[in-house]
């Protein structure tokens, strides 16, 4: 019998070189192609978190997908974390570096209520730089971030160290060695 994690790894294919040489790129499309995918992803995020929640703090682009589901299944708002630039209210935002490239993100400086338990979540967490952009995002805006989710960690890389220094319960379903 295989565990939910096997299920899920099988269906997430690595792209050797893209965007860059020397990226293994953890492609989700397939895992999001799959009847159930999806939904088997959200139950076991689902699992892994206590208490109730506020707000998904779901990180643009492929962290729409799992943290608008997740969403659903905790009974949460969506708190939609965007690239600069998209948002058509009042914002803040925060620079970020990539495992290949710089970004900067931003959310509606009037997304959050005061002390709102906040969790945040994206697909991947490679050096942790975008998650901990949107960690300091949501606590300018008064936020409580209770903890991050994600499908994948790719742990040499380092985020989830950075995101346990920074006070953040960081946890994801699946990891994978190497970039
Ligand atoms: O931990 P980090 O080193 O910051 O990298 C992780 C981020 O990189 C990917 O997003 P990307 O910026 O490629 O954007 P996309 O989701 O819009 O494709 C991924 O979805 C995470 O958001
Ligand atoms: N190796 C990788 N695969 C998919 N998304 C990523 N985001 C940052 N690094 C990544």
């Amino acid at each position: 019998m295989t565990s939910v994690a096997d299920d899920l790894r099988a269906l997430v294919r690595t792209i050797p070189d893209f965007p860059k040489p020397g990226i293994q790129f953890r492609d989700i499309t397939t895992l999001m192609l799959d009847r159930s995918g999806l939904s088997r992803a959200v139950d076991a995020l689902a699992d892994t978190v206590d208490g109730p929640i506020d707000l998904v703090a779901a990180i643009e682009a492929r962290g729409f997908a799992i943290g608008g589901a997740l969403a659903v299944k905790l009974g949460a708002g969506l708190l939609l974390i965007r690239k600069d630039g998209k948002l058509p209210g009042k914002t803040i935002a925060e620079d970020y570096a990539l495992e290949y490239g710089t970004d900067r993100l931003a959310m509606h400086v009037d997304a959050c209520t005061p002390d709102a338990r906040v969790l945040v979540v994206d697909d991947l967490l490679a050096t942790g730089g975008t998650a901990l952009a949107a960690v300091r995002l949501v606590r300018r805006a008064g936020g409580n971030v209770v903890g991050a989710r994600f499908l994948i960690d790719l742990p040499e890389l380092g985020g989830g160290d950075a995101l346990v220094a920074a006070g953040v319960d960081a946890r994801s379903l699946l990891a994978y060695e190497g970039h």
